[in-house]
């Protein structure tokens, strides 16, 4: 009987409406293996269409997988196997027809495909390379709701059956069939009622196929397993109950493997499949004979033995409708807690089997403050200067005055006056500080009487000519023989000082100190931009090399949401970005005794709420880009425009006017202001600066999460 079925699935047109009516009437001489409804069946696609970009890769596809059945989906590389499989599970969409995936579209709401439901193995590895066996099975059995017994139970009998090494053996020291094996183990750990494995026997040596395969007939003999394999080696297909041959996107043809070979009077399936081949170029190669459905006039359905060239949507039963009631729609979109901490878990346990990477990224941050601190924002020290002092008493002003210019910051070098020029044109000296040979007796007439001539001014000056390309240690030269001139004065002249003093005095600041540097002022706006880039380093890549490696995909087809992956990976770099803050501010606090006028709990919470901006910033690229170099560009490409812009270096005061704009839109521009008005003036929430500063960082975090998750959303 069941050849019988097989034959009458596989004859051609002239039967077809024979086979059409024994349906109709439900007669199971048929086949008795073809469902005799679409509930029946696991897998129903209909006219099914996807394209990436303007290449069609699927054109009205259908097949039907029958429950408890074993399909062999066979073709030629690049057929579009693999891009029918991800639309059956959901992780493509199609852009015509209609799927169903036991019973219902994939990802509709409350059903469990993608779920427990549905085992798949992509064809890349898709699995942690820093996980152990061990820790593969026991993250997807978290991901189904397992409980450890049964997650347990499960990976003794996947470890014994698939012959895999050490349960505890790091899955990047396996050899390539091993981490097959492993990865069709995770596909197949909780039972699932429908298995999709796209080419599972790949670099599996002969006994073990032999063994995976017995295993799958194994399972689909109650019935309630149903099987879609894709493999290369054709004549391992034999074993399946169904096999559908593609091409060019399209059906060939569907039935049991026996029909299918007798009806091309074929000895092997390759055969089968080189006449179908052969048959379908000669029939697209005819100008004008391609029918509206396809090449092949005599393609036929398993299910029905239904030409597959006719219109499939048309017929009413093929595309049912179906309807969620808004609880359970509420359900699906709601992020579930257990997917969310295996996914922490999973991104932990990766951790701590890469503990140098994670001491580094510990470290990082506290290494660039401290970089910052004792580099940026100090003095100048052992600034060569040429002296050329043309007095020679040893009581002479100019000696006195020279001995108060601080030593470490100017190192003076006593020259002539030619030899003094020739060092600053050759780059040896940073200027000249000249004194003419009655500085001291010209600077005593200049203190001492009202009227005195142009002569004796510029007489009683000290002289200096500067090498102007480094302002700022041009700055600080100024600075230090001003100091020195003012000592030498209150020496001098004592109580009488203010006679040549710049009638300026400053006073006690109100805010900040006297000695306030630039250190003081850039530290803040450092602290931000360091834990922001950061974490825009930590996940800018964590989805790009996860879809790369197909494990997004598989833990989608598992059940895991992009909203779920989302918040997995905030919490868990969370916890990366608070271990850098607290040793960031015992750093800037403690070690270089910043100042910390205002509240420690919302200098925390505004950098902890900047590093949330920056993984989620991390995560719209790593959501967006599909390769590391784009995604690496992508994130060090806004680095230096953010950083100028947002005066972190450079007031924002100097920003000429229409950039301004900009830079106060940027996510630390206010950000940093709100914690130097903290850090400095002790201010605090009820201040608009502070409270400007944790608005526009949580209205940017809010931004930026919703970005990912749609964007990740709309791509997966
Ligand atoms: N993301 C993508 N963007 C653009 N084209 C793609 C993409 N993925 C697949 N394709 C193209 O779609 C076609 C079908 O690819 P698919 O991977 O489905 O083939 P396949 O039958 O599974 O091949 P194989 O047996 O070699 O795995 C190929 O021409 C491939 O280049």
């Amino acid at each position: 009987m069941e050849a019988a079925g097989r034959d009458a699935a596989m004859t051609g047109p002239a039967d077809c409406t024979e086979m059409e009516e024994q349906h109709k009437v439900g007669n199971m001489t048929v086949d008795l293996e073809a469902p005799a409804s679409p509930e029946a069946s696991a897998i129903r696609c209909r006219d099914v269409c996807r394209s990436y970009g303007k290449m069609k890769v699927l054109s009205s596809l259908n097949l039907t997988v029958p429950q408890g059945h074993i399909y062999g989906l066979l073709g030629p590389s690049g057929c579009g196997k693999t891009t029918l499989l991800k639309c059956i599970v959901g992780s493509l969409k199609i852009s015509r027809g209609h799927i169903s995936v036991l019973g219902k579209p994939p990802a509709y709401p409350g059903h469990d495909v993608p779920g427990k439901m549905v085992g798949y193995m992509p064809q890349e590895l898709a699995l942690y390379n820093e996980f152990t066996i061990s820790d593969t099975l026991t993250f997807f059995g978290r991901v189904h709701g397992l409980t450890a017994k049964e997650t347990r139970a499960r990976m003794d009998f996947l470890v014994d059956f698939l012959d895999l090494p050490q349960k505890h053996s790091l899955v990047r020291n396996l050899s390539g069939g091993q981490k097959r094996r492993v990865s069709l183990g995770a596909a197949l750990l909780q039972n699932p009622e429908l298995l999709i494995l796209d080419e599972p026997t790949v670099g599996v040596d002969p006994v073990l196929r032999a063994k995976i395969w017995q295993h799958l007939v194994e399972i689909v003999k109650t019935g309630k397993v149903s099987v879609i394999i894709t493999t290369h080696y054709i004549e391992e297909a034999r074993q399946a109950n169904v096999v559908g041959l593609m091409r060019n996107g399209r059906l060939l043809a569907e039935g049991p493997p026996d029909a299918v070979m007798k009806q091309h009077n074929a000895t092997t399936l390759e055969h089968a499949f080189l006449q179908l081949c052969e048959t379908s170029d000669q029939v697209g190669s005819k100008p004008g004979s391609s029918p509206p459905g396809g090449p092949l006039g005599n393609s036929l359905s398993f299910e029905s033995g239904r030409d597959e060239s006719r219109p499939i949507l048309a017929v009413g039963p093929e595309a049912p409708t179906y309807s969620a009631d808004w609880k359970v729609r509420a359900r699906h979109v709601v992020p579930k807690w257990r997917n969310i901490s295996a996914l922490m878990i999973k991104t932990l346990v990766r951790m701590k089997r890469m503990p140098g990477s994670l001491c580094f990224q510990f470290l990082l941050p506290v290494i660039q403050v401290s970089l910052i601190c004792l580099c940026i924002g100090g003095d100048p020290n052992g600034i060569q200067v040429a002296v050329v002092n043309n007095e020679t008493s040893p009581s002479a002003y100019s000696r006195s005055l020279l001995s108060f210019l601080d030593n470490s910051s100017v190192q003076q070098v006593p020259l002539s006056h030619a030899d003094a020029f020739d060092g600053v044109h050759n780059g040896e000296y940073w200027g000249v500080v000249g004194f003419g040979q009655n500085f001291t007796s010209y600077l005593n007439k200049r203190m001492m009487q009202r009227q005195v001539s142009r002569e004796v001014v510029d007489g009683g000056s000290v002289h200096v000519w500067l090498d102007l390309t480094n302002r700022q240690i041009a700055f600080m030269l100024q600075k230090k023989l001003h100091e020195a001139f003012q000592t030498f004065v209150d020496n001098k002249l004592g109580s009488f000082s203010y006679l040549v003093a710049l009638p300026i005095k400053f006073e006690e600041p109100i805010y900040g100190s006297l000695n306030t540097d630039f250190t003081t002022f850039v530290t803040p706006g450092a602290v931000l931009s360091i834990t922001f880039y950061l974490a825009v380093g930590l996940t800018a890549l964590s989805f790009v090399l996860e879809r790369k490696e197909g494990l997004l995909d598989r833990c989608w087809v598992a059940g895991v949401s992009s909203l779920e992956t989302m918040l997995a990976h905030l919490f868990s770099q969370l916890f990366v970005i608070s271990v850098q803050i607290v040793l960031l501010l015992l750093f800037i606090l403690l070690v270089f005794k910043l100042p910390n006028e205002g509240s420690l709990t919302l200098v925390v919470v505004l950098i902890v709420l900047q590093g949330i901006t920056g993984i989620s910033f991390g995560l719209v690229i790593s959501a967006a880009i599909d390769d590391e170099q784009s995604a690496n560009q992508a994130a060090l490409g806004i680095f230096y425009p953010n950083l100028i812009l947002c005066g972190i270096i450079w007031p924002v005061e100097c920003i000429p006017y229409p950039l301004r704009y900009i830079s106060m839109a940027l996510p630390q521009t206010y950000a940093s202001e709100a914690l130097r008005c903290i850090m400095y003036r002790g201010w605090g929430l009820s201040r608009m600066m502070v409270w400007r500063g944790f608005a526009v960082t949580l209205g940017w975090n809010t931004v930026f999460l919703v970005l990912a998750t749609v964007i990740l959303k709309l791509r997966t």
